[in-house]
């Protein structure tokens, strides 16, 4: 299949300076040519171009709606375009708020995609329900039917509509989660695997059912959100909001593996990469195993 590889360097759904170098970090990691050495065809499409809107005042406690907002629609189109053309988009962030831009742009090319959001949290605060305000802890709010009547239309979010239903997404590696997103979860049944579900049915048996719950008929596009904070911190130090006991290189490896088996993978977004934070020694380790995991992806199995 062939692969087309975006940049979203972009910081403004958090209050660190650094996920914008994110896409640098990873490509002079040598993301590119690591999956062309797999036999795909992979090109690099280069960078979306980000917003920084003067006096962006926060609306409702959302901090920086106008950038994040404008921002999102930009990368809503570039993906949408990107997915025309390519089999398989990959996106390189950049905060976890780039996801709503990426999977607003997926769901206009692939409607039924199902969501797999790989990440200590559950993102998916209202700017209500939020006590940081920062809109990476939001993106599937703004995404999610169930929501839009929960979710004030802030600044530069005029142009989005929701595009998925809770039903069609499913969690891996939860370990913190506030009150608001639990009760979120609840009421909408949202499908949920946290750390403690890896450790009580192991990280087989979870993708199985992450997968039959949220594509019982195995057939629908998989849009795949990987937060870098979900392995543990000891692997990917380099992130802005690291919690303790995350998921292994095995685990994550094991996720990669299932999801490139399915063939269904179309958009994978790696998201919160923060190349500040950390030594060289970190820094380095946290990009290596990262592209090592995105390798999974793409058909490089641990067999061979
Ligand atoms: C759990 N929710 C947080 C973190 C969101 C992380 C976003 B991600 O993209 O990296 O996953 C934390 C909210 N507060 C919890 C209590 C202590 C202060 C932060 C938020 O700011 O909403
Ligand atoms: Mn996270
Ligand atoms: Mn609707
Ligand atoms: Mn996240």
């Amino acid at each position: 299949e062939s692969i087309g590889v975006i940049g979203i360097p972009f910081s403004k759904g958090q209050p660190r300076t650094g996920t914008e170098f994110g896409p640098k970090v990873l490509r002079l990691g040598g993301i590119v040519n690591k999956l062309q050495s797999l036999g795909c065809h992979v090109e690099d499409h280069g960078d979306v171009e980000v917003i920084q809107v003067e006096n962006d005042d926060p609306e409702e406690k959302a901090k920086n709606p106008r950038s994040v907002g404008q921002t999102s629609k930009l990368i809503a189109d570039k993906v949408e375009q990107e997915l025309r053309s390519e089999d398989i988009c990959i996106a390189l962030g950049g905060d976890h708020s780039m996801a709503i831009g990426t999977i607003a742009g997926n769901a206009r090319v692939e409607p039924d995609l199902v969501v797999l959001w790989i990440d200590a949290h559950a993102d998916i605060n209202t700017p209500m329900t939020s006590d940081s305000g920062n809109i990476h802890g939001m993106p599937l709010a703004f995404l999610v039917h169930e929501l839009e009547s929960y979710v004030p239309k802030l600044s530069g979010f005029e142009w989005l509509t929701p595009c998925i239903h809770a039903k069609d997404i499913a969690y891996i590696g939860l370990r913190d989660v506030d009150a608001g997103e639990r009760k979120i979860i609840e009421k909408f049944g949202i499908t949920a695997f946290s750390m403690q579900e890896i450790d009580r049915y192991g990280i087989k048996e979870v993708v199985e059912r992450a997968l039959r719950a949220v594509d019982p008929e195995g057939n629908r596009p998989i849009h795949l959100s990987f937060d870098v904070d979900a392995m543990d911190p000891t692997l990917t130090p380099s992130t802005g909001t690291p919690v303790m006991g995350g998921l292994s290189l095995r685990e994550t490896y094991y996720i990669a593996e299932e999801v490139a088996r399915t063939g269904r993978l179309c958009m994978i977004d790696i998201a919160e990469v923060n190349p500040l934070l950390g030594d060289e020694k970190e820094k380095k380790m946290t990009v290596d195993l990262i592209i090592s995991v995105i390798q999974r992806f793409f058909g490089n199995r641990r067999g061979g």
